[in-house]
């Protein structure tokens, strides 16, 4: 068995009186493509900011390619890069497509402005986005606002080897799209992985049904801080495990009780 990219030990995360995370146990193997899912409120983006190093767990362990990972928020480098895909494309609207996308390259390299708008150009290219380099934000749907979000995670700076990502993290890809958007984005995580070789392992928080069954080789439910499930993609439609059922036929009747 290969060794695992990132590990969660038991990591638990409380936000005022509210456990979160109750000592999570999680394993990310190299290209694997993993969804987590669980109802709404139930710590799926805290586990990715957590992976992302963006969140300290209150207790626990976080291993990036068996070195445990040290230190604050601030002063931490990951060992890999993680680049994280947030729910909301999280784009800045006084700036350009162009300078989103290469913000990160902007602000900390030092690769002149037209070798960044090259490198800018070719991954929005990836993400089947033409010359829309100069559009700002709000001139965009919100499908190409995530598509630009996706270009973003996917920049690297190709003099600095340690800034290619290893992980992707979506958080939400397909929230709020319609079924066709969706099969879009879920067709572009996968061609990503596979064809453009961009960066071969995500983990990908869900709700939608498509999404978990398109782009996900292994499925882990979350629910109240904890793994509850997980198994391969095959086995959600197998599994008696309850929770899981009650999951996916959206049936209120069950052991997740119905919030609100
Ligand atoms: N920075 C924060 N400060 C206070 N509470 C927070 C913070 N971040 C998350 N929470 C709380 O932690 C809980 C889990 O939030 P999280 O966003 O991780 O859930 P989720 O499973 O991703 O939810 P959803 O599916 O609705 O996006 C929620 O009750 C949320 O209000």
């Amino acid at each position: 068995m290969t060794a695992p990219l990132i590990e969660l030990k038991a990591v638990s995360k409380r936000f005022g009186s509210s456990v979160v995370l109750d000592e999570v146990n999680l394993t990310i193997f190299a290209g694997e493509a993993l969804a987590i899912i669980g109802p709404s409120g139930t710590g799926k983006s805290t586990i990715l900011r957590t992976i992302a190093g963006l969140l300290a767990p209150d207790s626990g362990e976080v291993y990036i390619k068996g070195q445990l990972r040290l230190g604050g928020v601030e002063e931490r480098a990951n060992p890999i890069g993680i680049g994280l895909v947030f729910q909301q494309a999280a784009l800045f609207d006084s700036l350009t497509v162009d300078e989103n996308v290469g913000f990160s390259l902007y602000q900390h390299s030092n690769l002149p402005r037209h070798r960044i708008q090259e490198l800018v150009r070719e991954k929005l290219e990836m993400v089947g986005l033409g010359d829309i380099g100069d559009r700002y934000p709000a001139e965009l749907s919100g499908g190409m606002r995530k598509r630009v979000s996706f270009a973003r995670a996917i920049m690297e700076d190709p003099d600095n080897a340690e800034d290619n990502p290893e992980v992707l993290l979506y958080d939400e890809p397909t929230a709020g799209l319609d079924p066709i958007a969706s099969t879009v984005m879920e067709d572009l995580i996968r061609h990503l992985q596979r064809v453009a070789g961009v960066c071969n392992t995500y983990v990908v928080v869900t709700h939608q049904e498509s999404t978990i069954r398109r782009t996900a080789d292994r499925v882990v439910l979350l629910y109240q801080g904890k793994v509850q499930w997980q198994g391969k993609l095959a086995e959600i439609d197998t599994t008696d495990n309850p929770m899981v059922r009650q999951f996916f036929s959206g049936n209120v009747e069950g052991p997740i009780p119905v919030i609100g």
